[in-house]
Order: structure tokens, then sequence, then C-alpha cells
């Protein structure tokens, strides 16, 4: 492994989380840490490093080759690393944590701070394109709605869970199963996908519809996932984008707002045609130097 202390030491982080999806945020306007995925894996690791689900370096994006495309279109693009050091081309939960940062930290142009920021919409560049978000207690982003890819189904310790595959600019498998099944899942190790369909891994929700109603949503549901490159996570906003198509689709819906309660907290997904905005809190809880 990389010596962390030597090659990052004395660069900038911020730690950050949605719903208790939390990432570490290296402020890198100009591309020049030299991120590896043996870095990443050390920054992430929760006894030996800060511990996080994920990385989000902060870069513009006219000096990172995977966004220069879009540099005319979003100033900064959200480098998204796995727990695991693998990268990953959408990240919902880590989008409203790094439209937070950029915020607080003044690196949004025109932004005066949170208070200030408040009605203001950013966009950012992803691996899958540009994103946009509003500004406010919450943040809410235009995710657009994901494609549904057909049946296909996990094995969780030998057991078959139908499901739907999901393009959310990541790929995701969503399996509903009954209320009562859901907390005593064994999310420790990887749930089994079909290589066929995800020949790149895949996210893997578990989700539940609720009884009772939540305010301001037309469903409520409960969801588990276990993310690709980085194990059972306490939320996953793509998750929760891939379920509310799922829910909404099964019940013969085009249009309507889904609550879904994951571990760390509730997100909603409000659907519209083509059009899918995902909100819920983001927060920056420190700030500091690498030693
Ligand atoms: N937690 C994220 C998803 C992060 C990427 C995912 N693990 C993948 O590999 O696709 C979210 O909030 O969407």
């Amino acid at each position: 492994m990389d010596d962390m202390s030597t090659t990052l030491a004395g660069a900038a982080f911020a730690k950050g989380h949605g719903t208790e999806n939390d990432f570490v945020i290296l402020p890198d306007p100009d591309g020049a840490l030299p991120l590896t995925a043996e870095l990443v894996a050390a920054l992430c690791d929760r006894r030996a490093g800060l511990g996080a689900d994920g990385v989000l370096r902060v870069v513009r994006s006219a000096k990172h080759p995977d966004a220069a495309g879009h540099a005319g279109a979003a100033e900064w693009f959200m480098d998204y690393w796995n727990a695991d050091g693998s990268i990953a081309e959408m990240c919902g939960n880590g989008i409203r944590v790094f439209l937070r940062y950029l915020t607080e930290s003044g690196l949004a142009a025109g932004s005066a701070g949170i208070a200030g920021s408040a009605g203001t919409e950013i966009t950012i560049a992803t691996r899958s394109g540009l994103r946009t978000g509003r500004m406010g207690e919450t943040i809410a982003v235009q995710m657009g709605t994901p494609a549904l890819l057909g049946t296909t189904g996990a094995q969780l310790r030998g057991v078959g869970y139908p499901g739907v595959a999901a393009d959310a600019g990541n790929p995701h498998l969503v399996c509903p199963v009954p209320a009562a099944e859901l907390p005593g899942l064994d999310l420790t190790a990887p749930p089994g996908i079909d290589p066929v369909v995800f020949p790149h891994g895949a996210n893997v929700e578990f989700v539940a519809e609720l009884p009772d109603p939540a305010p301001g949503a037309d469903r409520h549901v409960a969801m588990r996932v276990y993310e690709r490159g980085a194990g059972e996570t306490r939320s996953c906003g793509s998750g929760v984008c891939a379920v509310a198509a799922v829910v909404l689709a099964e019940a013969g819906e085009t249009a309507g707002t889904v609550a879904v309660d994951v571990p760390g907290g509730r997100l909603t997904a409000t659907v519209d045609g083509d059009s899918l905005v995902l909100a819920g809190p983001a927060v920056i809880v420190a700030t500091g130097i690498l030693a």
C-alpha cells in the first residue's frame, strides 16, 4: 500500500455525509494530487484512515480528462472513487455532499456560504454527465429517471431474490422483499449477481413497501443496499433513484414521490416522466490537513 503520510501529506480534506453515506472530500482544483486506488482505500479505512464509503475529489472540469468536454457547462467535476479504490460513474449522495462543499468552501461561483446559497442552482460534471442541484436545507438534484433493463436476480446465502436491473448512470439491481424480511438480510458479503447482465458489477438494493404513509410522498418504502466497491452502506442516492423507478413502474405509474427510508435517514425521489429529483440532507462535518 502507498504511504499516505508521504504522498498526500499536507493535502486539505473535508469529511461529509448524506444520510450517513460518508465521504472524504479532497479539494484538488488543478488535478495535481497523485491519487491512486491504494491511497483512496487507505483514506477510507475506518481504523487506519479517515474512514468513508468513498472519496470525492473536487477538480476543475477543465483539468480532468474525464470531464474536459463539460468545462463550458460545469466548472467542477466530481471525481468519485469507491472505498476499495474503484472508480464509479455516479453517486447521488456524493453529488449533494459535493454541492454542499462547493458552497460552504466558497468554490461555487457566486456562492455566499451556506445561507447565501439557498435557492441557487449549481451544475457539476460527473462521469455520467451533468447534474444540477438546487441548494437549501436539503439539496434536490435532477438525476433523470433510471432506465429499467429487465428482470434478473440476486443470491444471498443460497437464497434467490428476483429483481429488476436498472441504469441510474451506474448499475443497480432492485429486489423487492417482504418488510418483515428486510432487517434480517445478511449483507456482510456481496450478493451473487449475473455477470452477463452486470459485467462491471452492480449495487444491489433490497426494498420493502411500508404500510404507513410518509408526509408529502405517494409511496413509502424501506431500503438496504450492498454497494459495489464499498459493502453495505447506510444510504445510496442512485440506489434510491433506481428503487423509485422500479416501485412506480411496478405500480403502473409514471409520476409520483417515493419516500425511501434507509438506515441513515430518509431520501425522496420525485418522478415525472423523464425527470427524477432526488432530495435529502447533506452536511460537512469536519475539515483538516492530512498528516
Ligand atoms: N453511494 C452512492 C453510489 C456510489 C457508487 C457505487 N458504489 C458504484 O460503484 O456504482 C450513491 O449515493 O449513489
